[in-house]
């Protein structure tokens, strides 16, 4: 239930505890001051006993339970006000009562009006001092003193009970804020930042005790045309499928993240070159299956680049920059390709014969065009740059 619907039963415990043992002094000062009429009695009783189940129900009544209860909260201050006069205006209990009540208000979390809440109390002080001219007697008897002490007492407990409350409400926010900076909300993978700590990590294990660990960059084909042609909300659409293809291709220990706009990173963990490496053709296979159901035509590729920890790499964007590379030329050798670092500088068949010959068996078949029912479509995608 939303807190603007649970105000008023959260403020009706408080209330009723407050009003009957703020009542409970006003009745001791009441009781040794010489023949009090019934009428403040009656007063009295009414305000500290039955005013906080009618200030509920009022509450309950309304729609809007804040609104209401802020109309509670100003007559809460004129009832105050009111006793002030009929406790002969003795200080250390008129104080207490008004500042316990204004504190705990700041608890509940009902900031606002405190200036038609003050004012209310000085309506209230004005009022019953003019309706009971009562004798002034500024310091309070001993009675009154000790029957201040439940209210104080309940106070103090209700102010730590509180405060841990809100301790532990902040505690679980900010694990809920951690935890959502960590994941990108449209693709579900994780944020640039926290995906750049694992990789930190992943590189800094790979100096220490050379675990074999690659990265892979993915860059969806043409995606910039994808949002032209289908819009944007499409586009988010194939961004979404593409970032849950990608975590449906990866081991529980691999991570994927987004590293912004259309382009994912995966850390592949204990994987050496082959095994990142059929893992990046795993996921560009599985990225040409997506299907947009409002638009069946739509066919989505990636080109990937895959890059293996090396000692060489002082940082992770020098990893980054060696993956990117690798990007670069699958981008140029006709887009949906997955290129190794090593693949640039060496002869590929002798440093991945088994990935390559899965390329080859790939590549050998057409791939898959973007077409669209649509005539302009072809406008769009030329055949020689889709290949
Ligand atoms: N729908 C959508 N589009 C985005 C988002 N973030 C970035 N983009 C768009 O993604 C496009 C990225 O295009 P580029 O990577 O520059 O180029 P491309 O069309 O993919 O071409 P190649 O990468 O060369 O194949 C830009 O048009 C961005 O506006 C997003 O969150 N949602």
């Amino acid at each position: 239930m939303p807190v603007s619907k649970r105000i008023h039963r959260r403020t009706y415990p408080l209330r009723t505890s407050n009003m009957a043992l703020g009542g409970l002094v006003v009745s001791v000062s009441l009781a040794q001051q010489p023949s009090p009429s019934m009428a403040l009695w009656a007063f009295v009783i009414v305000s500290a006993l039955a005013w906080p189940h009618i200030a509920f129900f009022h509450a309950n009544r309304k729609r809007d339970h804040f609104q209401a209860e802020y109309v509670n909260r100003v007559i809460d201050a004129l009832i105050l006000g009111c006793w002030i006069p009929i406790m002969q205006w003795s200080i250390l209990p008129s104080l207490s009562i008004v500042a316990i009540c204004a504190a705990d208000r700041h608890y509940i979390g009902l900031k606002k009006r405190w200036l038609q809440s003050l004012l209310a109390l000085l309506i209230g002080m004005i009022g019953a001092h003019w309706w009971v001219q009562p004798t002034l007697n500024w310091a309070a008897s001993f009675w009154v003193q000790l029957s201040l002490l439940p209210l104080i007492l309940m106070h103090s407990v209700y102010a730590s009970w509180s405060s841990k409350r809100m301790i532990r409400t902040l505690a679980k926010q900010n694990l809920q804020l951690q935890v959502l900076g960590r994941i990108d909300p449209l693709t579900t993978v994780y944020s640039r930042d926290y995906w750049w700590q694992k990789a930190r990590t992943a590189l800094r294990n790979h100096r220490a005790a050379h675990e074999a660990t690659s990265l892979l960059i993915i860059d969806i084909d043409h995606f910039k045309q994808i949002n032209d042609f289908y819009g944007h909300i499409v586009g988010d659409s194939v961004l979404q499928a593409v970032g849950l293809n990608i975590r449906q291709c990866l081991r529980s220990h691999d991570a994927a993240g987004r590293y912004g706009g259309d382009e994912f990173t995966v850390l592949c963990k204990n994987a050496g070159v082959e095994v990142a490496y059929a893992v990046a053709l795993r996921i560009r296979d599985q990225v040409a299956r997506i299907r947009i159901r409002e638009h069946p035509e739509l066919r989505v590729s990636a080109s990937i680049g895959v890059a293996a920890a090396e000692a060489r790499f002082t940082s992770v964007k020098d990893w980054i920059e060696a993956a990117d590379g690798a990007l670069y030329k699958a981008k140029q050798a006709g887009r949906d390709q997955v290129i190794h670092s090593r693949d640039m500088h060496t002869s590929a068949s002798a440093t991945l014969p088994q990935a390559h010959a899965a390329v080859e068996q790939r590549t050998s078949t057409p791939a898959i065009p973007f077409i669209s029912k649509k005539d302009d479509v072809n406008d769009l995608f030329s055949q020689t740059e889709m290949r």
